[in-house]
């Protein structure tokens, strides 16, 4: 409920989400509710739209909201692949869970890898819980391309900060925090127990994070109905919502051959043959490129890419080599038939001639989709808050790999979203930023979806 603005007398500060005068706790141009913790600006009327961008940017610290404050500090953790600082991280979710007085667990599901998970519990525990998922690593950064250090979460004058992490996917960890923290402030209990999970390596495919961790029974006594997870910022007005991912195959063929002097027509070449297979790979990508651009109701996540990644081999310009490799990075849509395709990749390595083989370095066999229709209430819970909020959302598939193929894997539901709309896709890329109040909206809408979630009525399976 908003306030009505007008009838208010000048010189307030007014609360529009619980309907009360603010306690002001801290100068004049953001005003914070101690009690539900929102902060409102500038003059009256106060709003959170982010038509109000400029009126919301804060100029130095004493003027921050609480929130964009947090987000920062989190982001000045060093948890960048590949030696990640995971201590400081765990460090830190455990002041947060003390903070909040959320339960705390920490689970080492390889020596150094810890998943921390913050438990709000439920009023019935008889229910199944909701899994809030975040992954606390980040990716390298090329700091020389680079506008401002990567790791010191700088905000420019217009609100927008700079950080490695700052859309993948430190917002939305901080994002979960702060709109449990507001829900718990403003006294609400739900039916379901709502458990964060803070985990590592998901930049390197989850192998020593999410992997082993829906393996363990820590994970099992989490009793996950449904969980969100990360997904990725959408320029326009939309929010991207992903139901299923793409399966990563990391696929190395290695071709063999007569070796000799590279002044003489040597036959039988492992080189020959591996660019007979690349030539296969490269014309079966043209087609399904040409396949995506012909058809303006497919997304990228629906048709199978790949990639060549590596090339490797020889020793001198003068000696034929006796092996030649070739790396490719596949990412399988979800509809494909897995065993024909492989014996496609097979064929293709068959073709070129005696002595190509190829092996998998990661292979995921187990895609999964969520339902996106009111067959799935989980679904139906998510999307009608999406509709009360007037968010239009764009439902796809993920065209990368992340934890979330782990968690439906093992029959957990979930859907892929970072709350970010209006903001360019600059995950993995130079200059990594988010404006604060693209960041302050992702709360309020967690803020929404969090008691809708977790109050979502017992499923048969549960009655
Ligand atoms: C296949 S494991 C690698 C996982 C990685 N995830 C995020 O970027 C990705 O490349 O999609
Ligand atoms: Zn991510
Ligand atoms: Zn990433």
């Amino acid at each position: 409920a908003r306030c009505s603005h007008s009838t208010r007398p000048t010189g307030w500060r007014w609360c529009c989400f619980m309907e009360r005068p603010l306690t002001l706790t801290r100068g004049s141009s953001w005003a914070h509710c101690s009690y539900c913790h929102r902060g409102a600006t500038g003059p009256w009327p106060l709003t959170f739209q982010l038509t109000t961008r400029s009126a919301m940017t804060s100029k130095g610290p004493e003027e921050e909201h609480p929130s964009v404050t947090l987000f920062r500090q989190y982001l000045r953790i060093r948890t960048v692949q590949p030696k990640p600082d995971y201590g400081a991280a765990v460090a830190f979710f455990e002041e947060r869970a003390r903070q909040l007085g959320l339960g705390c667990q920490k689970v080492e599901v390889a020596p150094g890898y810890v998943v921390t998970v913050l438990t709000w519990p439920g009023t019935n525990p008889a229910l199944s819980s909701i899994l809030l998922n975040s992954h606390t690593d980040v990716v390298p950064v090329f700091k020389e391309h680079w506008s401002h250090d990567p790791f010191e979460a700088f905000k420019d004058s217009e609100g927008y900060i700079y950080a490695r992490g700052a859309q993948d996917m430190k917002c939305v960890s901080i994002q979960y925090l702060e709109a449990v923290r507001r829900l718990k402030v403003e006294g609400h209990r739900f039916p379901r127990t709502i458990h964060m999970t803070f985990v590592p390596d998901e930049e390197v495919g989850g192998h020593q994070g999410m992997e082993l961790f829906v393996q363990r029974p820590e994970f099992h006594a989490l009793r996950a109905g449904f969980a969100l997870d990360e997904g990725i910022a959408n320029p326009t007005d939309a929010f991207t919502v992903f139901y299923s991912e793409r399966s990563p195959w990391w696929v190395r063929v290695t071709s063999t051959g007569r070796p000799g002097h590279g002044s003489l027509f040597i036959e039988d070449t492992a080189a020959e043959k591996l660019h007979k297979v690349v030539s296969s790979i490269l014309a079966f990508r043209e087609k399904e490129w040409q396949r995506l651009q012909s058809n303006p109701h497919l997304k990228e996540g629906a048709v199978t890419s790949v990639n060549l990644t590596k090339l490797e081999g020889g020793v001198a310009y003068n000696v034929v080599p006796a092996t030649m490799s070739a790396s490719f990075d596949f990412r399988v849509a979800p509809d494909v038939d897995f065993k024909a395709f492989e014996e496609q990749l097979q064929s293709w390595c068959q073709a070129a001639g005696e002595g190509v083989t190829l092996e998998f370095a990661q292979k995921w066999m187990h895609p999964q989709v969520t339902p996106t229709d009111d067959s799935n209430p989980w679904w139906a819970a998510f999307s009608r808050v999406c509709k009360d909020m007037n968010l239009s959302l764009e439902p796809e598939i993920m065209p990368a790999a992340t934890d979330s193929r782990y968690i439906r894997a093992v029959g957990v539901p979930a859907l892929g979203f970072s709350p970010l709309n209006r903001t360019p896709v600059l995950l993995h890329d130079h200059d990594e930023r988010l404006h604060e109040a693209v960041f302050l909206r992702g709360v309020d809408i967690y803020t929404r979806l969090l008691p809708a979630l977790a109050s979502v009525p017992a499923l048969p399976s549960e009655s």
